[in-house]
């Protein structure tokens, strides 16, 4: 039998991350042995013995969290938000000096969600105009959000790999922010709103007709199978891997 996988979460005592400790003490391939919210001294998660860590606390957080444990030869699971590409580039920079240790940085856990995407990125050379909007319950301190600029990026990728261009817009006149949020050329609407909980749809336009493919988290269990699937796979895989599509076979 392998070993079991000694995890530390981080950004326990939040919204995900009290999930993720009923997740993980409920598998039976893995041991919590650390919760750490704000304000926690880092070394305990050594202290615990810990060989991964998942964050799952704040933008401002979470790259010194990281540092520590790849620093410490720990694998890491990310989920939290504010992973942009300098920070990302950063970290490679670092993980190249310890190339056992692997981080996953996960813009979104659910399963659905990761299908969504990549079907956004295949649709997105084949049609004229494309638009995000992105729904979320009104705690969310960040705006777009990660999954959705992670679709943004996956998206122009593809239309920029295929020569299309970008999406017809006439507007000369708008109040600010009327055209939402521009990433990668993409435009980005975020909504919030009481009652939801994590929500996308992607809008494709073309002559007569639109696709729309739409994601709903009613529930941050949604989340729990990709954190456990990341926490299983992310020590084969060193290195970054940024969305859990690099641990997945779409498109076999
Ligand atoms: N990848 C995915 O699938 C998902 C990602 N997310 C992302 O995960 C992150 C957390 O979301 P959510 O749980 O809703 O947010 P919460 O605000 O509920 O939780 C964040 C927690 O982190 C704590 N915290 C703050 N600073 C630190 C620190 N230095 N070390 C450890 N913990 C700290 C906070 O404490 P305090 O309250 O004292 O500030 C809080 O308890 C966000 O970035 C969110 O966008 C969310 C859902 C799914
Ligand atoms: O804050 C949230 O709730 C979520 N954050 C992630 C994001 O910003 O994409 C994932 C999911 O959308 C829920």
């Amino acid at each position: 039998m392998s070993a079991q996988i000694k995890v530390a979460v981080l950004g326990a005592a939040g919204r995900m991350g009290e999930e993720a400790v009923k997740a993980v003490s409920a598998a039976a391939d893995m041991e919590l042995v650390a919760s750490l919210g704000r304000g926690a001294d880092l070394n305990e998660i050594l202290e615990a013995g810990a060989t991964h860590i998942v964050d799952l606390s704040v933008p401002a957080a979470t790259e010194a969290n990281v540092r520590f444990a790849v620093e410490n030869g720990l694998h890491a699971v990310v989920g939290t938000t504010g992973w942009d590409e300098e920070r990302r580039s950063n970290l490679e920079g670092l993980l190249a000096q310890h190339p056992e240790v692997g981080v996953l940085i996960a813009p979104n856990f659910a399963l659905g969600s990761v299908l969504a995407s990549a079907f956004a990125a295949t649709a997105a050379k084949y049609f004229e105009s494309v638009e995000i909007i992105e729904l979320h319950h009104p705690n969310k301190v960040d705006a777009p959000s990660g999954t959705a600029v992670r679709t943004a990026e996956l998206i122009a990728a593809a239309r920029k790999a295929a020569g299309v261009a970008k999406s017809p817009d006439a507007t000369d006149t708008q109040l600010d922010g009327a055209r939402g949020a521009l990433v990668d050329d993409v435009h980005v609407h975020s909504v919030r709103l009481r009652g939801l909980v994590a929500h996308q749809e992607v809008l494709f336009g073309g002559p007569g007709e639109q696709f729309t493919l739409r994601h709903d988290s009613y529930d941050r269990a949604s989340f729990m199978p990709g954190v456990l699937l990341g926490l299983r796979k992310v020590s084969a895989h060193a290195g970054l891997t940024y969305g859990l599509d690099g641990y997945l076979e779409l498109g076999q």
